[in-house]
């Protein structure tokens, strides 16, 4: 990464050496008067900007000073102007800063003190940027509520889409806490059905004896208890959709009744005598392995297949490449909000070390992490130990080089193209390989030109 660019705006030729020097770290690019710095700042788009009041040609005065800092502001609204001024401009000084100006720094400048003003200037520009990416990625996130830059990820959100408008039932398949009731969400509000209601019911939160009251309703008096006509979830849900999650956590009997309700389409409440027929969009998810399952005999073949007319596969957080991070800062948004707090930064370790975890409880399990992070954390910064996770052993999980070197290639490939935006140039640069190698490994790994 390049130097971060700081625009000088002073008519002193020594104050700007002086500048130049103490700012090395920068690249720091000069300007003496107010048509040069808005030519500088059109050219380099520097985030932060010193700017002395006094210019020609007006240099014991304001107003030369003032108009720049709001031409620049007009023109680059995001930039951090700090006010270098004279003790006698301090009453201007505080002007700039109600025209919108960062900070001021008293002349004559102390480099260690003025250094600090900028340092800060420049986080406060990287975490509004970064927000503001943010905010644009879930402006342009493909199914509302999903975050996600991972091709395998999207890929999934077009075959939502494909799928939403069918009235096919819909089998997700997904780890626990990997957006399974998100994606079926998705799938009814992208659907004909999406006015009318989307009721979800977890099989494996409710006791086997109450499920089936649950999702057919009782009449009053059907059993011990039943004292009042209840309707159950499938009723409720009927013209939308009806969402069961952990099917593979039904018993065998219920598994009975609710086939017979895929096949008929009606629906007995207990005690009832009659048939009412139901109009609804099915769709189910599990964690767990069905054909298994259906081979030990704890689960019906014909159900299984009745309910995985399309089946969607939800991939693990740890394979999405850059989304634990995207995720992170997603979620740290939402919490800061939330909790009333200043936006807080990662610190580069804690980044580290949430790409590097495996997240076992996949998005949910990330979603706590910050949340609890952003409440415990006593300073500006979440740091790694804020984030709680547990120390990593190491995993003999991948040792076949070949494989190792395959996932890194195509892990910073994506990433690259990320980036860059698609921009085959920008990212072929970005590796550090031409753009011939680049279209070879892209389509070694199956990756199209323009990113899903
Ligand atoms: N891609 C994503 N972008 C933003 N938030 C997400 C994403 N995926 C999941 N979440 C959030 O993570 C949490 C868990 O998601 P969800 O409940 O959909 O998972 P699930 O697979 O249905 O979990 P379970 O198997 O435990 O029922 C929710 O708060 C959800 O909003």
């Amino acid at each position: 990464m390049g130097k971060t660019k700081l625009l000088v705006v002073e008519d002193d030729a020594g104050l700007q050496k002086q500048l130049r020097w103490s700012f090395d770290e920068y690249e720091v690019i000069v300007a003496g008067d107010r048509e040069t710095a808005l030519a500088q700042l059109h050219r380099h788009q520097p985030p932060i900007v010193t700017l002395d009041l006094g210019l020609p040609p007006d240099p014991d005065g304001a107003n030369e000073g003032l108009a720049t800092l709001q031409q620049i502001l007009a023109l680059a609204p995001d930039t951090k102007v700090i006010i270098v001024s004279g003790n006698q401009q301090r009453s201007n000084a505080l002007k700039a800063v109600s025209l919108g100006a960062y900070d001021f720094h008293q002349k004559p400048f102390e480099p260690a003190t003025l250094a600090l003003v900028v340092a800060r200037a420049c986080k406060l520009h990287g975490m509004q940027q970064e927000n503001r990416r943010m905010l644009q990625i879930e402006a342009e996130s493909p199914l509302a509520g999903i975050v996600t830059r991972d091709p395998g990820m999207l890929r999934l959100c077009r075959g939502v889409e494909k799928v939403a408008p069918s009235s096919a039932t819909v089998m997700l398949l997904g780890e626990s806490g990997s957006g399974k009731e998100l994606v079926a969400r998705g799938l009814h509000r992208l659907g004909a059905r999406h006015e009318r209601r989307f009721v979800a019911i977890n099989c494996a939160a409710i006791p086997a004896d109450l499920l089936e009251s649950e999702l057919f309703g009782h009449e009053k008096g059907a059993f011990t208890g039943a004292g009042q006509q209840t309707l159950g979830k499938i009723e409720l849900a009927d013209g939308g959709t009806f969402f069961l999650d952990e099917i593979g956590d039904m018993a065998p009997s219920l598994q009975a009744k609710l086939l017979r309700f895929l096949q008929e389409r009606v629906i007995e409440r207990i005690g009832g005598r009659r048939e009412i027929p139901i109009d609804v969009r099915v769709v189910c998810a599990t964690h767990q392995d069905l054909a298994a399952m259906v081979s030990d005999g704890r689960f019906r073949e014909d159900l299984m297949y009745r309910l995985r007319e399309i089946v969607l596969e939800i991939p693990p957080l740890r394979k999405r490449v850059g989304d634990p991070a995207l995720l992170a800062h997603h979620f740290r948004n939402r919490f800061c909000q939330a909790e009333g707090r200043p936006l807080m930064a990662f610190s580069v370790d804690a980044i580290a070390a949430i790409e590097e975890y495996q997240w076992p409880g996949n998005v949910r399990e990330l979603e706590n992490c910050i949340k609890r992070s952003v409440i415990m954390s006593d300073g500006p910064q979440i740091g790694v130990d804020d984030l709680g996770l547990p120390v990593m052993e190491n995993t003999d999980a991948a040792i076949n080089l070949r494989e190792v070197r395959d996932a890194a290639e195509y892990k910073v490939m994506v990433m690259a193209l990320a980036r860059s935006d698609g921009n085959i140039v920008k990212a072929a640069h970005l590796l550090g390989v031409s753009r011939p190698t680049l279209y070879d490994l892209m389509h070694h790994h199956g990756v199209k030109a323009q990113l899903p």
